[in-house]
Protein backbone atom coordinates (compact mmCIF):
# COMPACT_ATOMS: atom_id res chain seq x y z
CA UNK A 1 0.00 0.00 0.00
CA UNK A 2 1.09 3.82 -0.37
CA UNK A 3 2.00 6.03 1.96
CA UNK A 4 -0.81 6.92 4.59
CA UNK A 5 -1.12 9.71 6.69
CA UNK A 6 -0.86 9.12 10.33
CA UNK A 7 -1.13 11.90 13.30
CA UNK A 8 0.97 11.44 16.72
CA UNK A 9 0.43 13.73 19.22
CA UNK A 10 0.48 14.27 22.53
CA UNK A 11 3.26 12.67 25.63
CA UNK A 12 4.51 9.42 24.96
CA UNK A 13 4.25 9.02 28.94
CA UNK A 14 0.48 8.88 29.03
CA UNK A 15 -1.74 5.66 27.36
CA UNK A 16 -2.62 5.88 23.45
CA UNK A 17 -5.29 6.30 21.92
CA UNK A 18 -6.16 5.45 18.29
CA UNK A 19 -9.07 6.74 16.57
CA UNK A 20 -10.30 5.61 13.22
CA UNK A 21 -12.40 7.39 10.95
CA UNK A 22 -15.69 6.05 8.31
CA UNK A 23 -15.56 5.65 4.74
CA UNK A 24 -15.47 9.07 2.58
CA UNK A 25 -14.56 11.41 5.82
CA UNK A 26 -11.08 11.86 7.17
CA UNK A 27 -9.51 11.97 10.15
CA UNK A 28 -10.52 15.39 11.19
CA UNK A 29 -13.99 13.34 12.30
CA UNK A 30 -11.82 13.46 15.66
CA UNK A 31 -11.28 17.17 15.90
CA UNK A 32 -13.80 17.93 18.14
CA UNK A 33 -12.61 15.44 21.11
CA UNK A 34 -8.73 15.53 20.70
CA UNK A 35 -7.96 18.94 22.46
CA UNK A 36 -9.95 16.82 25.33
CA UNK A 37 -7.91 13.47 24.72
CA UNK A 38 -4.44 15.02 24.58
CA UNK A 39 -5.14 15.46 28.63
CA UNK A 40 -4.83 12.63 29.42
CA UNK A 41 -3.70 9.99 26.18
CA UNK A 42 -1.20 10.35 23.27
CA UNK A 43 -3.37 10.50 19.94
CA UNK A 44 -2.82 8.71 16.87
CA UNK A 45 -5.48 9.14 14.02
CA UNK A 46 -4.64 8.24 10.49
CA UNK A 47 -6.69 8.93 7.29
CA UNK A 48 -8.09 5.50 5.39
CA UNK A 49 -6.73 5.06 1.36
CA UNK A 50 -7.46 7.92 -1.16
CA UNK A 51 -8.91 9.90 1.82
CA UNK A 52 -8.23 13.05 3.39
CA UNK A 53 -3.94 13.62 3.24
CA UNK A 54 -3.38 9.52 2.36
CA UNK A 55 -2.40 8.72 -0.57
CA UNK A 56 -4.33 6.66 -3.07
CA UNK A 57 -4.85 3.11 -3.52
CA UNK A 58 -2.73 1.99 -7.05
CA UNK A 59 -5.04 -0.26 -9.29
CA UNK A 60 -2.55 -2.84 -9.42
CA UNK A 61 -3.03 -3.16 -5.71
CA UNK A 62 -6.95 -4.52 -5.77
CA UNK A 63 -8.96 -6.15 -4.58
CA UNK A 64 -7.94 -5.01 -0.98
CA UNK A 65 -7.09 -8.27 1.30
CA UNK A 66 -9.30 -8.94 4.44
CA UNK A 67 -6.33 -7.65 6.40
CA UNK A 68 -5.46 -4.52 4.42
CA UNK A 69 -6.31 -2.09 6.42
CA UNK A 70 -5.48 -3.60 9.74
CA UNK A 71 -1.68 -4.26 8.99
CA UNK A 72 -0.71 -0.81 8.03
CA UNK A 73 -2.19 0.19 11.43
CA UNK A 74 -0.40 -2.49 13.55
CA UNK A 75 2.97 -1.66 11.50
CA UNK A 76 2.53 2.13 12.28
CA UNK A 77 1.84 1.03 15.96
CA UNK A 78 4.98 -0.99 16.03
CA UNK A 79 7.23 1.75 14.03
CA UNK A 80 6.14 3.70 16.74
CA UNK A 81 6.60 1.67 19.49
CA UNK A 82 2.95 1.50 21.12
CA UNK A 83 2.73 -1.94 22.38
CA UNK A 84 -0.63 -1.65 23.56
CA UNK A 85 -3.43 1.21 23.06
CA UNK A 86 -7.01 2.18 23.31
CA UNK A 87 -8.83 1.78 20.10
CA UNK A 88 -11.72 3.86 18.88
CA UNK A 89 -13.20 3.30 15.67
CA UNK A 90 -16.46 4.67 13.64
CA UNK A 91 -18.39 2.71 10.76
CA UNK A 92 -15.46 0.84 8.31
CA UNK A 93 -12.98 1.78 11.18
CA UNK A 94 -15.11 0.12 13.64
CA UNK A 95 -15.08 -3.43 11.86
CA UNK A 96 -11.03 -2.17 11.94
CA UNK A 97 -11.72 -2.29 15.56
CA UNK A 98 -12.93 -5.76 15.60
CA UNK A 99 -10.67 -7.29 13.56
CA UNK A 100 -8.37 -5.72 16.59
CA UNK A 101 -10.42 -7.78 19.08
CA UNK A 102 -10.00 -10.94 17.43
CA UNK A 103 -6.35 -11.12 15.87
CA UNK A 104 -4.62 -8.62 18.32
CA UNK A 105 -6.15 -8.74 21.37
CA UNK A 106 -2.77 -8.16 23.23
CA UNK A 107 -2.60 -4.89 21.82
CA UNK A 108 -5.35 -3.80 22.51
CA UNK A 109 -6.50 -2.10 26.27
CA UNK A 110 -9.83 -1.47 25.08
CA UNK A 111 -12.30 -1.07 22.35
CA UNK A 112 -14.82 1.71 21.38
CA UNK A 113 -16.82 0.55 18.06
CA UNK A 114 -18.99 3.42 17.46
CA UNK A 115 -22.10 3.30 14.28
CA UNK A 116 -20.82 -0.29 12.85
CA UNK A 117 -21.64 -3.89 12.45
CA UNK A 118 -20.18 -7.38 11.99
CA UNK A 119 -21.34 -6.95 8.13
CA UNK A 120 -22.61 -3.45 6.83
CA UNK A 121 -25.43 -3.23 4.57
CA UNK A 122 -25.54 -5.83 1.25
CA UNK A 123 -22.81 -7.08 -0.79
CA UNK A 124 -25.07 -5.96 -3.64
CA UNK A 125 -25.41 -2.52 -2.32
CA UNK A 126 -21.74 -2.05 -1.93
CA UNK A 127 -20.78 -3.45 -5.62
CA UNK A 128 -23.67 -1.04 -6.74
CA UNK A 129 -21.99 1.74 -5.21
CA UNK A 130 -18.25 1.30 -6.68
CA UNK A 131 -20.11 0.83 -9.75
CA UNK A 132 -21.98 4.01 -9.36
CA UNK A 133 -18.38 5.68 -8.23
CA UNK A 134 -16.83 4.78 -10.71
CA UNK A 135 -19.21 5.84 -13.54
CA UNK A 136 -20.38 9.12 -11.75
CA UNK A 137 -17.15 9.99 -9.29
CA UNK A 138 -17.79 10.80 -5.81
CA UNK A 139 -17.71 14.77 -6.53
CA UNK A 140 -21.63 14.49 -8.14
CA UNK A 141 -22.15 11.48 -5.27
CA UNK A 142 -21.64 13.58 -2.38
CA UNK A 143 -25.00 15.51 -1.91
CA UNK A 144 -26.66 11.91 -1.45
CA UNK A 145 -24.46 9.83 0.90
CA UNK A 146 -23.95 12.78 2.92
CA UNK A 147 -27.54 12.36 3.73
CA UNK A 148 -26.51 9.01 5.17
CA UNK A 149 -24.14 10.52 7.94
CA UNK A 150 -26.32 12.61 9.71
CA UNK A 151 -29.70 12.89 11.71
CA UNK A 152 -32.02 15.85 10.82
CA UNK A 153 -31.53 17.04 14.33
CA UNK A 154 -27.68 17.34 13.84
CA UNK A 155 -28.58 18.82 10.56
CA UNK A 156 -31.05 22.13 12.25
CA UNK A 157 -28.75 22.42 15.07
CA UNK A 158 -25.34 22.39 12.91
CA UNK A 159 -26.23 23.87 9.88
CA UNK A 160 -22.38 23.96 8.41
CA UNK A 161 -22.00 20.13 8.91
CA UNK A 162 -23.24 18.56 5.81
CA UNK A 163 -22.06 21.08 3.65
CA UNK A 164 -18.21 20.55 5.31
CA UNK A 165 -18.64 16.67 4.91
CA UNK A 166 -19.91 16.86 1.68
CA UNK A 167 -16.56 18.98 0.69
CA UNK A 168 -14.69 16.40 2.17
CA UNK A 169 -16.48 13.38 0.65
CA UNK A 170 -15.63 15.24 -2.82
CA UNK A 171 -12.16 15.12 -2.66
CA UNK A 172 -11.92 11.56 -1.50
CA UNK A 173 -10.09 9.34 -4.57
CA UNK A 174 -12.72 7.68 -6.45
CA UNK A 175 -11.19 4.20 -7.34
CA UNK A 176 -10.08 3.83 -3.17
CA UNK A 177 -14.00 4.74 -2.16
CA UNK A 178 -14.53 1.91 -4.65
CA UNK A 179 -12.44 -0.33 -3.28
CA UNK A 180 -13.26 0.39 0.14
CA UNK A 181 -16.77 -0.28 -1.09
CA UNK A 182 -15.66 -3.80 -2.44
CA UNK A 183 -13.62 -4.40 0.81
CA UNK A 184 -17.12 -3.86 3.08
CA UNK A 185 -19.07 -6.20 -0.20
CA UNK A 186 -17.01 -9.02 0.91
CA UNK A 187 -16.53 -8.24 4.69
CA UNK A 188 -18.59 -10.54 7.24
CA UNK A 189 -17.06 -10.94 10.53
CA UNK A 190 -20.35 -12.82 11.82
CA UNK A 191 -18.79 -15.95 12.17
CA UNK A 192 -15.40 -14.66 13.48
CA UNK A 193 -16.23 -12.83 16.70
CA UNK A 194 -16.37 -14.38 20.16
CA UNK A 195 -17.42 -13.26 23.48
CA UNK A 196 -14.55 -10.92 24.46
CA UNK A 197 -12.79 -10.55 27.94
CA UNK A 198 -11.42 -6.73 26.41
CA UNK A 199 -12.96 -3.75 27.85
CA UNK A 200 -15.21 -3.30 24.78
CA UNK A 201 -18.24 -0.59 24.54
CA UNK A 202 -20.47 -0.05 22.15
CA UNK A 203 -22.19 3.07 20.72
CA UNK A 204 -24.36 4.20 18.28
CA UNK A 205 -26.78 6.52 17.15
CA UNK A 206 -30.70 6.43 17.66
CA UNK A 207 -31.10 7.92 14.03
CA UNK A 208 -28.10 5.95 12.50
CA UNK A 209 -29.81 4.51 8.99
CA UNK A 210 -26.53 3.23 8.21
CA UNK A 211 -25.33 1.18 11.01
CA UNK A 212 -28.80 1.29 12.99
CA UNK A 213 -29.18 0.43 16.41
CA UNK A 214 -30.45 -3.09 15.67
CA UNK A 215 -27.16 -3.85 14.02
CA UNK A 216 -25.09 -3.03 16.94
CA UNK A 217 -27.42 -5.08 19.12
CA UNK A 218 -26.53 -7.93 17.04
CA UNK A 219 -23.01 -7.22 17.24
CA UNK A 220 -22.79 -6.77 21.09
CA UNK A 221 -24.46 -10.15 21.21
CA UNK A 222 -21.95 -11.27 19.17
CA UNK A 223 -19.00 -9.69 21.41
CA UNK A 224 -21.23 -10.46 24.34
CA UNK A 225 -20.96 -6.90 25.05
CA UNK A 226 -23.41 -5.43 27.67
CA UNK A 227 -22.57 -2.00 27.45
CA UNK A 228 -24.06 -0.29 24.18
CA UNK A 229 -24.68 3.23 24.37
CA UNK A 230 -27.54 4.94 22.19
CA UNK A 231 -27.32 8.74 21.77
CA UNK A 232 -30.74 10.24 21.41
CA UNK A 233 -31.34 11.98 17.94
CA UNK A 234 -27.71 11.15 16.77
CA UNK A 235 -27.06 9.82 13.38
CA UNK A 236 -23.66 7.73 12.15
CA UNK A 237 -21.33 10.17 13.13
CA UNK A 238 -21.31 10.76 17.14
CA UNK A 239 -17.81 12.43 17.09
CA UNK A 240 -19.39 15.08 15.09
CA UNK A 241 -22.51 15.26 15.78
CA UNK A 242 -22.22 15.14 19.27
CA UNK A 243 -18.65 15.71 20.73
CA UNK A 244 -19.37 16.36 24.10
CA UNK A 245 -21.79 13.50 24.70
CA UNK A 246 -19.44 11.50 23.09
CA UNK A 247 -16.18 12.24 24.59
CA UNK A 248 -18.29 12.36 28.45
CA UNK A 249 -19.02 8.31 26.98
CA UNK A 250 -15.54 7.16 26.67
CA UNK A 251 -13.43 9.18 29.29
CA UNK A 252 -16.32 7.32 31.53
CA UNK A 253 -15.77 4.16 29.90
CA UNK A 254 -12.13 4.26 29.60
CA UNK A 255 -11.66 5.62 33.16
CA UNK A 256 -13.42 2.61 34.92
O1 LIG B 1 -21.60 5.71 3.62
C1 LIG B 1 -22.36 5.02 4.31
O2 LIG B 1 -23.31 4.40 3.86
C2 LIG B 1 -22.07 4.85 5.76
C3 LIG B 1 -20.92 3.96 6.01
C4 LIG B 1 -20.89 2.62 5.96
C5 LIG B 1 -19.55 2.15 6.26
C6 LIG B 1 -18.87 3.41 6.57
O3 LIG B 1 -17.72 3.56 6.98
O4 LIG B 1 -19.72 4.45 6.37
Amino acid sequence: MKKLFFTLEGDSNKPTIVLGHPLGMNSRVWDGIVPELLKQFRVVRWDLPGHGLSDALDPSTSPLTENALINPLIEKCDELGIKQFHYVGTSIAGMIGQQLVTQYPERLLSATLTNTGAKIGTKEAWLNRQKDVMAQGLESMAATLVVRWFSENSVQTNPTLASYWQEQLAKVDDFSYGALCAWLANMDLTDELEPSSLPVQLICGEKDVATTPELMETLASLLQVNKLEIIEKIGHVPSVESPAQFLALLKSFIHK
